[in-house]
């Protein structure tokens, strides 16, 4: 609700990532790496570091035919579906449910060796945004998580380093118009995603562990997810 503390932070974060999605890659010269390639997923990193510690953004474009990005930004944001699909979640909780669109989250992560375990805070926002830079392109649904604190778990406290993160994940739905007059199919949408996300990891990691984590985590956990969309969409009513 716009009246919550986080509201003025929602949007200025909300609309700077949807900016940062739709950019393209630009030319080479700014220095994003293609490090992973499957299908139609493309993804890419920066190598980047603050205070000595990897921060390297990440951006992954992926096409996925027969979901819409309603549907793809619904399984993200919403708690009752992440066990499912986030495998390196070991404890989830819903600190505060701040709107319908807007929740904020504890997340303990599974201790991924050498480093040490992790957790984050962060709220989460989804949103359907009218496509306004193109009148009758498709419109855009999105999702961005953006790590904060609550009072009631300091970072650091316990056995967890706190991480800190921003991710923003971009669909938008293509549909390619059926014989006129015949009802629209899931054989006749795709979706492109967007995601983008840069992971602080916190406490001090080796730059090489950190990025031979990221190189393999990041492509699986794309993959897994939209597959895990796909499921649970495939035998039910599209959601545009
Ligand atoms: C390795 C990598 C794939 C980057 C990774 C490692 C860890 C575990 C914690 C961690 C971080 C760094 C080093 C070791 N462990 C967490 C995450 C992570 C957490 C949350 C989200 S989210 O978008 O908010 C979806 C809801 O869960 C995305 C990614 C990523």
């Amino acid at each position: 609700s716009i009246s919550h503390r986080l509201w003025p932070e929602i949007e200025k974060v909300v609309h700077q990532q949807v900016a940062w999605a739709r950019l393209g890659l630009g030319d080479s010269g700014t220095g994003w790496q293609l490090f992973a390639e499957d299908g139609e997923m493309r993804m890419y990193r920066r190598e980047e570091e603050v205070d000595g510690m990897v921060v390297d953004p990440l951006k992954a474009v992926h096409i996925v035919k027969g979901i819409t990005g309603h549907e793809v930004c619904h399984y993200f944001f919403s708690p009752q579906y992440r066990y499912d699909w986030e495998t390196t979640l070991e404890q989830m909780t819903v600190l505060e449910t701040i709107a319908d669109d807007t929740c904020l989250f504890l997340q303990t992560h599974k201790r991924i060796w050498p480093a040490s375990q992790r957790d984050v805070i962060f709220w989460s926002h989804i949103r359907h945004l009218p496509n306004d830079q193109d009148r009758d392109g498709p419109d855009i649904w999105t999702v961005v998580n953006h790590s904060t604190e609550h009072k009631d778990y300091p970072a650091n406290s316990g056995k967890c380093v706190r991480i800190f993160l921003t991710v923003c994940l971009l669909c938008q739905t293509r549909v390619n118009p059926p014989k006129e007059g015949t009802p629209i199919t899931r054989d006749d949408i795709s979706c492109k995603i967007t995601y983008c996300s840069v992971v602080n990891p916190g406490g001090w990691a080796p730059a090489s562990v950190l990025r031979a984590l990221y190189k393999r985590e990041y492509p699986k956990f794309l993959k897994r997810f939209t597959s895990y969309v796909t499921n649970q969409t495939k035998d039910k009513p599209i959601m545009f």
